[in-house]
């Protein structure tokens, strides 16, 4: 063991650089957020190199930018590009009001090893999906370097979680419960853990994977059925006496909740879930459903009667150590904010409600 940062903590230290508008290396290209870029890095950045921008494919099919990298863009940077004009390609906010940005004009060929990593890493910074880029020869004194190729690898694996701390909590719905705290191996969020009841770890236990939703869980919102839906498992555990409700720090589907935010703006513009996340520049769904076999795995549960909707948590489990004995459904009343967003996840998603 050295003193020397290993991959795993040179990513989270890059993961940190850009939420605070520093550039990391990568490969031979400097990548900054545009999100949290500062004017004066922009400048910086600029003198050094030919700077382009890397897009998802999602954002630059909205933008009409052509795509010749599959899953990402490379857009050249317009002579008298400033960071206005970078922020209007990253955030859709303004795309209603101004759509046009172009002529856009597609960077093709050669390697895009570190765009992908470079796109990867502002996701699992919850920051916009768009990258500054500028190829360099040789890389100012301090910054966080890594390879492209090690990079994705790292930020692709399954997080190991660690048990942290565990107490007995009383709750409404249970006073036999007990909450424990599990941190994962790469300086990613914190996952949680209520358990309700003692379980037996041979038998299938009735169990809730349930993604963090402050506007649902916290503050009530009438817009998703989410507040309802953890209400109605933990109330259901209480009932039975027992089950096991992982509570995923997962925010808007995993693309955090300043990201949610600017996905209900658009859909307060016309767009449904879905339309709002691809304009984003992300995917429908971003969660890493690993996590919460992990968890599972690590209490020592290995068969489930799960509660819920989406089939592909069910799949997921089952692909990763968990049997699903049994789908419990978790269907909560409708009301007019939410009935549209509950048929699309049915139409779009493949949720069964
Ligand atoms: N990006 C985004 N996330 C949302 C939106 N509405 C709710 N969420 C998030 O969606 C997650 C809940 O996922 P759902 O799809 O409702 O449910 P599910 O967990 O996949 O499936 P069930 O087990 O059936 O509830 C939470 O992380 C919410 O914060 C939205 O409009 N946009
Ligand atoms: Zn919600």
């Amino acid at each position: 063991m050295s003193l020397i940062p290993t991959l795993i903590e040179t990513v989270s230290r890059a993961r940190t650089d850009l939420r605070i508008g520093l550039p990391v290396v990568l490969g031979g290209y400097l990548a900054a957020a545009i999100e949290t870029l500062s004017p004066d890095r922009l400048a910086l950045m600029r003198q050094l190199g030919a700077a382009h921008l890397a897009l998802t494919s999602w954002r630059a099919g909205t933008l009409k930018a052509r795509v010749y990298d599959g899953d990402l863009a490379r857009i050249a940077l317009p002579p008298d590009a400033d960071l206005a004009w970078l922020r209007s390609m990253a955030d859709p906010a303004g795309d209603l009001m101004t759509p046009m940005k172009g002529p856009l004009n597609s960077l093709r060929g050669g390697d895009v090893a570190a765009h992908r990593a470079a796109i990867a890493l502002a996701k699992s910074a919850e920051l916009l999906p768009a990258v500054l880029m500028v190829p360099v020869d040789s890389v100012p004194e301090g910054l966080t370097r890594l390879e492209p190729g090690p990079a994705l690898e790292q930020l692709a694996r399954e997080s190991i979680m660690a048990p942290v701390a565990a107490a007995r909590l009383p709750l409404l719905a249970a006073e036999n419960s007990k909450l424990h705290i599990f941190r994962p191996d790469d300086g990613e969020a914190e996952h949680y853990a209520v358990e309700i009841g003692a379980p037996s770890r041979d038998k299938p236990v009735l169990a809730r994977l349930h993604s963090a939703c402050f506007t649902g869980d916290v503050l009530g919102s009438l817009k998703c059925d989410c507040g309802p839906q953890l209400h109605a498992a933990l109330g259901a555990m209480g009932q039975a006496g027992e089950g096991v409700l992982i509570y995923l720090n997962q925010e808007g589907r995993g693309i955090g909740l300043a990201n949610k935010m600017r996905a209900y703006a658009l859909q307060a513009q016309g767009f449904d879930t879905v339309e709002a996340n691809h304009r984003l520049g992300f995917e429908d769904d971003e969660r890493d459903f690993r996590i919460g076999a992990g968890i599972l795995r690590r209490m020592g549960f290995s068969k489930v009667r799960l509660m819920t909707n989406n089939p592909r948590k069910v799949s997921m489990l089952e692909g990763h150590c968990i049997a699903v004995t049994e789908r419990v459904p978790l269907i909560t009343p409708r009301n007019r904010h939410n009935t549209g967003y509950l048929d699309v996840k049915a139409e779009k998603s493949g949720h069964l409600l």
